[in-house]
């Protein structure tokens, strides 16, 4: 039987990539505040604790995409809708029976270290902004659901994925992850091991000079990236010196 899997944010950008590259694999319902019937995407508001516990029954896995795009804005957004669908989502997992939730956190959990720098996935949270430091906050809710409950918690710190599935910066290329590499790295999330309770990883493709060391998921979860910003921009006679350049020090960078 296929596993059941639920979405949030499946219209976004990197929803509706992952929709459309995991449905044939596994039961998917897919949601979003905005329902698409045309796309078969029902409507979820993740700040509507009553809509998440009836959408997440029966779910082996949530693959947790939404989010309202905040604009630092920590009282007005982030906190009231951001933080506080995610803790309804584990709520309701935990309430569910859920096995595993995967987070879409994001590269700005750590973003205040120097470029330059290299940084181990389990080196501390340097958030880079108020959008970074949720981020922080709903790993760490996983982490806690992870150790006082049955729940699994991966949170996939994607690095930049623009949805036309090309690098738009320099600092994008050593970030980058294509839509393809997204898909599998995700189902390499959702077919780790049950006793795997707790995961933090960086979601970046194959580039040349990465930010992030990312051999070792080969071996601990089977992510084999197939594609690389810099080959690609060869590919295409781009030179990197052509895209914009970020003049920050750090790794963050600008918001793009
Ligand atoms: N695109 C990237 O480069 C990137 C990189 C790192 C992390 N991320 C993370 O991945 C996730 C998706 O990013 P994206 O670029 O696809 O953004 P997006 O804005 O395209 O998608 C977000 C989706 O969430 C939905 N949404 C907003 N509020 C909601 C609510 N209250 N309830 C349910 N759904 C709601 C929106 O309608 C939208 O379809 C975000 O959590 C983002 O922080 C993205
Ligand atoms: O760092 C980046 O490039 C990306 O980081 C993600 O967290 C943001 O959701 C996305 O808008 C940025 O483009």
């Amino acid at each position: 039987m296929k596993r059941k899997l639920l979405i949030t944010g499946a219209s976004g950008v990197i929803g509706s990539s992952l929709y459309r590259g995991l449905q044939q694999e596994y039961d998917v319902l897919a949601t979003d505040i905005e329902a698409d019937a045309d796309q078969g995407i029902e409507s979820l508001d993740i700040t509507n604790a009553q809509q998440i516990k009836e959408k997440t029954i029966g779910m082996d896995t949530i693959l947790h995409i939404a989010w309202q795009k905040d604009e630092d804005d920590f009282l007005g957004v982030a906190l009231p809708v951001n933080v506080t669908g995610a803790y309804h989502l584990f709520e309701a997992a935990k309430e569910n029976g859920v096995q595993r939730i995967i987070f879409a956190s994001s590269n700005h959990s750590t973003g205040f270290y120097k470029v330059g720098e290299d940084i181990d996935v389990n080196d501390p949270y340097r958030p880079d902004s108020i959008y970074g430091l949720s981020k922080c906050y709903i790993e760490l809710l996983g982490r806690l659901y992870s150790d006082q409950h049955q729940l699994s918690s991966f949170n996939i710190r994607i690095g930049n994925f623009p949805g036309d599935d090309r690098p738009h910066s320099e600092r994008a290329t050593h970030i980058w992850i294509s839509e393809r590499d997204l898909v599998q790295l995700v189902k390499c999330c959702i077919e780790a091991p049950a006793d795997r309770k707790y995961m933090n990883l960086y979601g970046t493709s194959a580039n040349t000079d990465n930010y992030y060391n990312i051999d070792y998921l080969a071996e601990e979860i089977g992510y084999r990236p197939q594609d690389n910003a810099a080959e690609l921009l060869a590919a295409e006679n781009t030179q990197k010196e052509q895209l914009p350049q970020d003049e920050t020090a750090f790794q963050g960078g600008q918001h793009e």
